[in-house]
């Protein structure tokens, strides 16, 4: 379990982090959200005592992070960013951190091979590609078979095989009862990892709930209706209670209604349909409207991110 009261950090006159608590809990993975800038990877770093915090803690299973004696074996880490040593071989990479926790050589070779990086064992992380520095990073997360594990934005760089593997290990890991917290600036993504959310925006917490309630709460179902006769069937719905929203395109949506009621709606009044489908909004958006306010830099078309990967949303497909 990790344990955040408090949490702060300034850089100037930047408040990074802002009087952060939550709680990260065994079992379950948590995603950490929150557009870039948000103040996540700083976050993480003084999980790990790589910066210290302005003021707040963080305790890892009770203890501060100085006070583990061998603190890969409580807790593994992938940063964005992970400084490997270019000329050392991927394998002394990690024997280097192993025998500095007193983490036999065998372990070495059972993590690359977990991770697929066996056949570069003695190959130089300088020319490997994105995606096998992630996976070397992962590699050195697991050497200690921790408790906590940490990613930091894990799928970045990965090909698609890539990114199915990590979630699928990030998901076989909670299931060991292990902490796994993991940020992401892609609520896409999440959606498809994570059972908890803490969400934060400029430093601040914005959410921490589940993500079947989040889910709940945020995808707006509603149906969507095309017709030659616009102003009719706007008019009929009106006269039945229903609240009508003109969308582009010479749309109409209509919230928490079913095709089946429309359609005979429809029909009732004789009026001719060229689309009726029930629609659900997407989580990407609704992860945007949360954050929308505190988004460092806003794109031309608005408050965006996560447009180099706007994909598909929906939990439970395309994974
Ligand atoms: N060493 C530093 N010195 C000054 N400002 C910093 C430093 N590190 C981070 N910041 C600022 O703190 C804020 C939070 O940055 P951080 O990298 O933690 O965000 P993030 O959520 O991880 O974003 P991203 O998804 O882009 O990595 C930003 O405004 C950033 O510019």
């Amino acid at each position: 379990m990790i344990e955040v009261h408090g949490l702060t950090k300034r850089f100037g006159r930047t408040v990074a982090v802002d009087q952060l608590s939550f709680q990260v809990r065994p079992g379950v993975v948590t995603g950490f959200l929150g557009p870039n800038g948000a103040g996540k990877s700083t976050t993480m770093r003084m999980m790990l005592d790589l910066d210290n915090p302005t003021s707040g803690s963080v305790r890892i299973d009770g203890r501060h992070y100085r006070e583990l004696a061998e603190p890969l074996k409580h807790i593994g880490a992938l940063l964005e960013a992970r400084a490997m040593h270019g000329g050392r071989t991927a394998y002394n990479n990690l024997l280097c951190l192993a025998q500095s926790n007193r983490i036999p050589a065998s372990r070495v070779t059972e993590v690359l091979d977990m991770v697929g990086l066996s056949a570069v064992a003695k190959k130089k992380p300088k020319g490997f590609s994105l995606g096998m520095g992630q996976r070397l990073g992962i590699a050195s997360a697991l050497l200690g078979d921790p408790e906590i594990l940490m990613f930091d934005e894990p799928v970045n760089g990965l090909d698609p095989e890539g990114i199915h593997w990590v979630r699928n290990l990030m998901k076989a890991l909670a299931r060991e009862g292990r902490t796994v917290f993991v940020s992401s600036h892609l609520m896409s993504e999440m959606a498809l990892t994570a059972d908890h959310l803490i969400v934060i925006g400029q430093g601040r917490l914005l959410a921490n709930t589940s993500m079947a309630d989040f889910i709940q709460e945020n995808s707006r179902s509603y149906a969507r209706l095309r017709s030659p006769e616009r102003a009719r069937l706007e008019e009929a719905l009106r006269d039945e209670g229903f609240t009508v929203v003109e969308a582009e395109g010479g749309l109409l949506e209509v919230d928490g209604a079913s095709t089946e009621e429309l359609g005979e709606l429809a029909a009732r009044h004789g009026i001719v349909l060229h689309e009726l489908s029930s629609e659900r909004a997407s989580l990407e958006e609704a992860f945007m409207r949360m954050t929308a306010e505190s988004v460092e830099y806003h794109a031309h078309a608005g408050p965006r991110w996560g447009m180099d990967q706007p994909g598909e949303d929906r939990r439970g497909e395309g994974g």
